[in-house]
């Protein structure tokens, strides 16, 4: 059966509510199935100091995924992909039967030209930018200027994206959250050792399996 998979690639340094909010907007939006949340092992743009251990947070975000229909995946740990287009290439051989479409935050629209192989990446999968309060100048100046300008989808239209061929992108204008890792970190450095002991159980127990099953 063909399902309708948003993608949210993140370093969940620790994952908060704007995450969970933004993937159910998003999959109403989109008329999504699924959301995957992917834990990066390790941003390739982001200092490794201050990343917390990759088993706190991919907890934290079962933590946050419970009882919807998001889904938590460690598959880049398991892959060993730490660059987005390398695990879209996986992911699309993996599952030719499923729809993905890539969700990111508007302060990750400016760096996108800095994303290895980025072109090709957007070639691949169509994406849904979702507004975040205080970066909407940075993601309007990628917008205009980018490449990626003459791919611009109507929001209006964003239920139609399986019809879309890549390269297209679609801004979601959701409702405004300003959670952020950077200010949970802030308030509380030592949120990780919340999830030293229990790293088991929660949100994503389907995906795991599915994975396994796919990665014999
Ligand atoms: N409040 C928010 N509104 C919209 N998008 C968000 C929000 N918080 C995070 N995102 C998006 O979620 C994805 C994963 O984000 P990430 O795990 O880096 O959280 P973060 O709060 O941005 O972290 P940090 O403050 O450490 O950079 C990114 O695409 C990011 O743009
Ligand atoms: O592929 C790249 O070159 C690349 C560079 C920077 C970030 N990313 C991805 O962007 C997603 C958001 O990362 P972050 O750390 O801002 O939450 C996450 O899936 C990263 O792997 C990917």
């Amino acid at each position: 059966m063909t399902r309708r998979i948003g993608l949210l690639g993140g370093s969940f340094n620790p994952a908060h509510r704007a995450h969970r909010a933004m993937s159910l907007a998003a999959a109403a939006a989109l008329g999504l199935d699924e959301v995957w949340w992917l834990v990066s092992p390790g941003n390739p743009l982001k200092p490794k100091a201050g990343m917390a251990p990759y088993a706190a947070r991919l907890a934290s975000a079962r933590q946050l995924a419970r009882r919807s229909i998001i889904r938590v995946s460690d598959i880049e740990q398991r892959l060993g992909t730490v660059y987005t287009a390398d695990t879209l290439a996986k992911l699309t051989r993996r599952y030719p039967r499923h729809r993905f479409i890539w969700l990111m935050g508007e302060d990750t629209v400016a760096q996108f030209h800095q994303w290895k192989n980025w072109r090709q990446l957007a070639a691949t999968v169509p994406i849904a930018v979702l507004s975040r309060p205080g970066y909407d100048d940075e993601a309007r100046t990628a917008r205009v200027s980018g490449w990626l300008r003459r791919f611009v989808r109507p929001g209006a239209q964003a239920r139609d994206w399986t019809r879309w061929s890549a390269p297209a992108i679609v801004f979601l204008g959701l409702p405004p959250d300003r959670t952020s890792a950077t200010q949970l970190r802030a308030a509380d450095p030592f949120w990780h050792q919340r999830f030293a002991r229990n790293t088991n159980g929660g949100s994503g127990v389907t995906l795991f399996a599915e994975h396994r099953r796919h990665l014999g």
